[in-house]
């Protein structure tokens, strides 16, 4: 069971307890889908002695089953239900792990309840989110396909003359189509605004000559793909050609350094090292890749100071890019699980160069 995991981690580091708000790691543990109630209070409490205890708003009584809960109702002071379930797991004191992203309110309302001291949720759960179990895996294989599938729809459209926000929303209904819904809001980034690598979709017309950059990605029982692909309308120019080319081999040659025992940043030096030999190294401008997992951005990371040593089970982008400013931008992203010490793509989508 995950919580037990987490709760000998905590022993062996020396954590006293653990104080955990909705988002993925309360879902990770737990598996109950509960999202944040605004400024209604809710927090798992985990203590190493191997106690935990939800405290809940009671809009949640239909949610929250089989699992042990305290539920306080709107006009309760919730901070006092806290305290006692402090006092009852023996946490009025002490290191307690914090949820990363609680939210700055009731963090100011946990401090007053005793003299802790915090540390970051993420500095030991990543190690158990890092890697990934068959059922995570086939989860995600599940988010790639339909992220896969979707790209081959794509070149089905008729994109010429197309906005980039129509675009973007097409993509959206797709995935929401195929998935659970979208990992996160679709990047359509035509011509020059390529140059841009988070570039929001806006009233551009897609035009021929552009190279477009897609990303996007699909969500299955809360796990997250993202693909990206750059696609041609028309007839680039050259030097876009030769970009697209230098970002492909760079994306291939990364992948391929991908291998059980091989720190992160070697991944990302192989990507760096091919686009500085085609002449390009100071237009990649981000790093390699990231983690993915319950979030689209998690560990580990794929970049210059990546010193995770890759294992079987983790996944991970490769997604190298090249970004020339008023000229446009490539960038070419595949999923990839390590599996029997070597990469696996788990996005499957056509990495030539397609012009439409
Ligand atoms: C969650 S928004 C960005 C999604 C995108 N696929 C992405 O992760 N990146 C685009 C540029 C590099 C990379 C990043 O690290 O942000």
């Amino acid at each position: 069971m995950r919580l037990q995991k987490l709760i000998s981690l905590m022993k062996e580091r020396g954590f006293d307890g653990a104080l955990i708000s909705p988002g993925t790691n309360l879902y990770y543990l737990t598996g109950l889908r509960i999202h944040e109630a605004g400024e209604r209070l809710t927090v798992l409490v985990v203590s190493a002695d191997g106690d935990y205890r939800l405290l809940a708003p009671s809009l949640y009584e239909t949610v929250v089953r089989n699992f042990p809960v305290t539920f306080w109702r709107d006009g309760e002071n919730p901070y006092d239900k806290l305290a006692w379930i402090l006092a009852e797991l023996h946490l009025s004191k002490g290191r307690l792990l914090i949820e990363d992203t609680m939210r700055a309110d009731w963090l100011i309302g946990v401090i007053r309840l005793g003299p802790f001291e915090f540390h970051p949720l993420s500095s030991v759960i990543r190690e158990l989110r890092m890697r990934k179990d068959r059922h995570e895996i086939e989860m995600m294989g599940h988010a790639a396909k339909a992220a896969d599938r979707v790209f081959d729809e794509i070149l089905s459209w008729d994109l010429l003359g197309m906005r980039e926000r129509e675009l973007a929303l097409k993509i959206e209904l797709a995935v929401r189509e195929l998935s659970d819904g979208i990992s996160f809001e679709p990047i359509v980034a035509s011509g020059e605004n390529g140059a841009n690598p988070h570039h929001e979709p806006g009233n551009r017309r897609l035009r021929k000559g552009d190279m477009v950059i897609l990303d996007y990605g699909a969500r299955w029982k809360g796990y997250c793909s993202d693909i990206t692909r750059t696609i041609a309308l028309g007839r680039p120019s050259e030097r876009l050609v030769e970009i697209y080319e230098a970002v492909r081999e760079a994306q291939e040659n990364a992948y391929r350094a991908v291998r059980e025992g091989t720190k992160a940043k070697e991944v990302d030096r192989t990507a760096r090292e091919t686009i500085a030999r085609a002449g390009y190294g100071e237009y990649f401008t981000h790093r390699t890749g990231h983690g993915l997992g319950l979030d689209v951005h998690e560990e580990p990371y794929i970049g210059p100071d990546g010193e995770t040593i890759l294992e079987n089970g983790m996944t991970f982008t490769i997604e190298p890019g090249i970004y020339v400013s008023g000229l446009g931008g490539v960038r070419i992203e595949d999923d990839v699980v390590v599996l029997d010490g070597k990469g696996k793509r788990l996005t499957r989508a056509e990495r030539e160069l397609i012009r439409l």
